[in-house]
């Protein structure tokens, strides 16, 4: 599925792209249940119509998702039958983190890679970091990869710049067998240069050719999936880009395995690592083999999913009293003579 509208969809099959119109039946699944919508990614069973039409029938069972908002996937068990969510992408197998090497004056940002890593590790897919731009800081960029890995341990980090070709190669061959991707990264991280690099042509406009064509134009088709010559796609959605913070405590859990391992060791099973006797977390920051800015980061990302946590909890239950107000109405209604 390339590319998805209200009531048909832009699907890809061995002979080309075809608009497909949902099915009734599929239409009905949609009405309560967003999650059950098509998405950019999915797999789908199409029925050709006598009239030649396509008509899509259902999707596929999906093996990883981009979900925003609502429940998370594994809160409730499964995607479907979640009322809330809405799923930014199907069935993707790599989630490339970009961080630039040097972003202004700024050095790669160590918290944004560990944020990005949960999100990644939270949708199912696996988490490859690229550090992009990697001619813009010329010896230190050794330095800057050591840092870089203890922020993302048991991750593929990349060093990649694609003005000179130097590790897009390497990028590629993680698509290998068809594999798809999204790039998640903050806005100039060299996201749309490194997708033309994959492509070997231009197919993504870039913050320079944006900036030299002034505003207001309209003329590029935005894509949504891009097909690479060397196989492989790129999921690039406008949901995807702005993919925030969402659900994500399993996520921190896993980027920060290091910390939770310690905590295991500390004296007290509900310690705080904050001035407890025996704490293990403490210690290792007092050795020097946890760094503060890495402990502080993990406090922060866990303040926030607990916050997500939270807010999320209170839609939930306000939406579950407005279903029974509705019930008891209709109930009310059905008692009346
Ligand atoms: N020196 C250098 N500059 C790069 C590299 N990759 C991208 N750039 C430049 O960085 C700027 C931003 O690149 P884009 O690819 O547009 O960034 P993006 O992540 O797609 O940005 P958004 O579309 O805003 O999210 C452009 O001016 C690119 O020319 C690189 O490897 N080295
Ligand atoms: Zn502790």
């Amino acid at each position: 599925m390339a590319r998805v509208d209200r009531g048909a969809a832009d699907v890809i099959t061995s002979d080309g792209h075809h608009l497909a119109q949902y099915a009734a039946p599929l239409r009905r699944a949609t009405v309560d249940d967003p999650v059950a919508l098509p998405c950019v990614g999915d797999w789908a069973a199409l029925t050709r119509l006598p009239e030649g039409r396509y008509e899509l029938d259902a999707i596929l069972p999906r093996r990883t998702a981009f979900v925003r908002g609502g429940v998370g996937r594994d809160s409730r068990g499964g995607l479907s039958g979640d009322s809330r969510g809405q799923v930014l992408a199907a069935n993707v197998d790599v989630v490339f983190v970009a961080e630039p090497a040097l972003h202004g004056s700024d050095f790669a940002d160590l918290g944004r890679v560990e944020r990005l890593l949960a999100l990644a590790w939270e949708s199912g897919a696996r988490p490859v970091v690229l550090i992009t731009k990697s001619d813009l800081v010329g010896e230190h960029l050794a330095g800057l990869l050591d840092d870089v890995a203890a922020a993302a341990p048991g991750v593929d980090l990349h060093a990649v710049c694609s003005v000179t070709g130097e590790g897009v190669e390497v990028v590629r061959n993680h698509l290998g067998g068809s594999r798809t991707a999204v790039i998640l990264g903050a806005s100039g991280a060299g996201k749309s240069t490194l997708v033309n690099a994959l492509a070997g042509e231009e197919v993504m406009e870039t913050q320079q050719v944006r900036a030299s064509d002034g505003r207001g134009r309209h003329t590029t088709v935005h894509r949504e999936l891009i097909p690479l010559s060397g196989g492989g796609l790129v999921i690039d959605t406008p949901g995807i880009r702005r993919v925030g913070l969402y659900e994500m405590s399993r996520g921190v859990d896993l980027v920060f395995a290091d910390i939770e391992e310690l905590a295991e060791e500390c004296r007290f099973s509900d310690c705080a690592h904050e001035s407890e006797p025996g704490c293990a977390v403490l210690e290792a920051l007092e050795s020097g083999e946890l760094p503060e800015r890495r402990l502080e980061s993990w406090r922060k990302l866990q303040r926030e999913a607990a916050w997500m946590a939270r807010r999320t909890d209170a839609r939930l239950q306000s939406e579950e009293t407005r279903k029974w107000k509705v019930i008891h109405k209709s109930m009310r209604g059905r008692g009346r003579p």
